[in-house]
């Protein structure tokens, strides 16, 4: 296929027609074939993908802000990957496009105010701590004579993410942590690991032939054998019969009780849907809410609980880390002799801890959730660059994309790029962020993300609407866990393999993929009290 973008512009040979460079980039760790090509071929460069599809790739500050600020209208998803999204989530968040992602992220957005999400603090801080008795109970049946406990906590991690998105999407408690089998676990358990990690040369070709099927055929995609989809429509279907089921009953409680305070994002949404938008926006149907909240748990759910694994092996392999961060939690939360966490902590409580935030900051740096974002452009445009390009004929400083042009926001890479975060960005260093402040981030370093200049979360009207959910979460589990736990890992040379499944990343064990998503640690109570330095609050 000819090349519709301009010569200038680098990348790697194609292996194959057939293949073309996928296989390395699907088979490689997330973001790794990536990190190779920009320093071969400069920040922004293309490859060939299967049958000779060509993707523009952006590692570049200002490129990224421009398309991810264009999404739903400038740049947009594919048409057959919409369709897909709509087998998966149904006409949810994601799966909109224009004016119809509009109304409904205006619709959603009362579930997501800061203040609202703040308010989620305690219910967070009750489920780890759920967490923390389990852990101690076992440790007190297993632990050996040292007093560590192996545990693989991955299964826990999804356990608890679980909880969390139960009590605050629909205020309800699944007793997962306790052991209680419920249908969403077993639909939502490693859905992306199970079935879009290490996919077969097959699947890559199929998951290709994919997007050239025409959108008005792609329903019919159901009935092949295509990676993931029966789990992921199966997981559909779980979650849309509990949305209905609950919702029915909220209904039945908000009509007996009109005070009852906002407690939950589906009574945030059923309110939102009866009263403040009725005359501006058409109301939010039940069938939009059922997809929302599908939407929330295919988003939320193998994010956070991979996000908060990699916090855990970083502060389980950077020992000064961890310690910092014990004594900055007893610091502000007190020891767990001195106090419980399962009625909750506030969440402004956060605010006195700079370094956990710089842990979170960190960790999400480094380990992008969902490593890259696909995009079309919709129509002929002009990308900006924060780094001009050197070409014979002189410096470029903006790509012209035709109409139809696969471009990868490379955020792993951008998150990892020397040219925003210095020399040392390729390793973890939560004291990066005691030492900068992104409000002095100069333009050409800005990328546009909604949270400390990271690509993590996107940006643009499709930016992640559960940021600020999935790090106030995501931190307070974090926080009880090292509070009171001491944590290693299993073994000192445990190596991390990031998975780049598809978009997500997920921990692994190099050399042992074959065992899915791992955080495998020790763990003890913590030995020795330390002194604090002002009361706990
Ligand atoms: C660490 C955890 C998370 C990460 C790294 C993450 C990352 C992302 C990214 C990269 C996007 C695409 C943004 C773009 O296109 O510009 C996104 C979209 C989205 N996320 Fe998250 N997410 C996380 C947690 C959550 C949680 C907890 C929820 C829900 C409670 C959530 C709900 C959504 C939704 C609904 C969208 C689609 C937004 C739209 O299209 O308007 N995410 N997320």
């Amino acid at each position: 296929k000819k090349s519709n973008l301009p010569s200038y512009l680098r990348g790697p040979r194609p292996k194959s027609w057939l293949f073309g460079n996928q296989v390395e980039v699907f088979l490689s760790q997330a973001g790794e074939a990536n990190r190779r090509w920009k320093s071969a071929y400069g920040l922004v460069y293309k490859y060939k993908g299967c049958f000779g599809d060509e993707y523009l790739v952006l590692n570049d500050a200002n490129a990224f802000q421009h398309v991810v600020k264009g999404q739903t209208t400038k740049y947009v998803l594919d048409n057959a990957l919409r369709e897909f999204l709509r087998l998966v989530t149904g006409e949810g968040l994601i799966w909109a496009d224009g004016t119809a992602h509009a109304r409904q992220r205006r619709l959603l957005s009362p579930a997501f105010t800061p203040v609202f999400i703040k308010s989620l603090a305690p219910t967070f801080s009750s489920c780890v701590s759920r967490l923390v008795s389990q852990w101690s109970k076992r440790i007190d049946a297993e632990a050996g004579p040292d007093g560590y406990w192996k545990v693989d906590a991955y299964n826990w991690l999804e356990l608890l993410t679980m909880e969390a998105i139960g009590s605050t999407a629909f205020g309800v408690h699944f007793g997962a942590l306790e052991g209680q089998e419920h249908p969403l676990r077993t639909a939502y358990t490693k859905l992306i690991s199970n079935n879009y990690s290490r996919p077969t040369k097959l699947s890559i070709a199929l998951g290709a032939a994919a997007l050239h099927i025409p959108a008005s055929l792609v329903h019919h995609v159901q009935m092949l054998p295509l990676p993931g989809l029966h789990q992921l429509s199966e997981a559909k279907r779980v979650s849309r019969k509990w949305a209905h089921d609950l919702m029915v009953q909220k209904r039945i409680e908000l009509a007996a009780d009109s005070q009852v305070t906002d407690r939950d994002f589906l009574t945030v949404l059923v309110r939102a849907g009866e009263k403040n938008e009725k005359d501006k926006v058409d109301k939010m149907s039940d069938e939009e809410i059922y997809n929302n909240l599908t939407t929330f748990f295919i988003a939320g759910y193998d994010t956070a609980t991979n996000t908060t694994s990699f916090a855990l092996i970083e502060v389980a392999r950077h020992k000064e880390c961890q310690e910092k961060l014990y004594r900055e939690l007893v610091d502000v939360l007190g020891s767990p002799a001195d106090r419980d966490l399962a009625d909750g902590f506030s969440a402004d409580l956060l605010d006195r801890m700079p370094y956990l935030q710089a842990v979170m900051k960190e960790t999400l740096r480094y380990h992008a959730a969902i490593h890259s974002g696909l995009f079309k452009a919709a129509q002929d445009d002009f990308i900006p660059l924060s780094q001009p390009i050197e070409t014979p004929d002189g410096r470029v400083k903006t790509i012209p994309v035709k109409a139809g042009q696969r471009i990868i926001c490379a955020a792993d890479g951008l998150n990892r790029s020397e040219e925003v975060w210095g020399p040392l960005a390729g390793t973890f260093q939560p004291e990066r962020w005691l030492r900068s402040d992104p409000v002095t981030i100069p333009l050409d370093k800005q990328c546009g993300g909604v949270y400390a200049n990271l690509g993590t979360f996107g940006g643009g009207p499709k930016v992640c609407i559960g940021w600020r959910f999935a790090i106030l979460e995501i931190s307070i589990f974090v926080a009880a866990i090292v509070r009171e736990f001491e944590l290693d890992l299993v073994h000192p040379d445990w190596d991390l393999w990031r998975d780049g499944s598809f978009i997500g990343t997920i921990p692994m064990e190099n050399g042992h993929v074959e065992l899915g998503p791992q955080c495998p640690l020790r763990i003890r109570r913590r030995q020795t009290p330390v002194q604090r330095t002002a009361s706990p609050a």
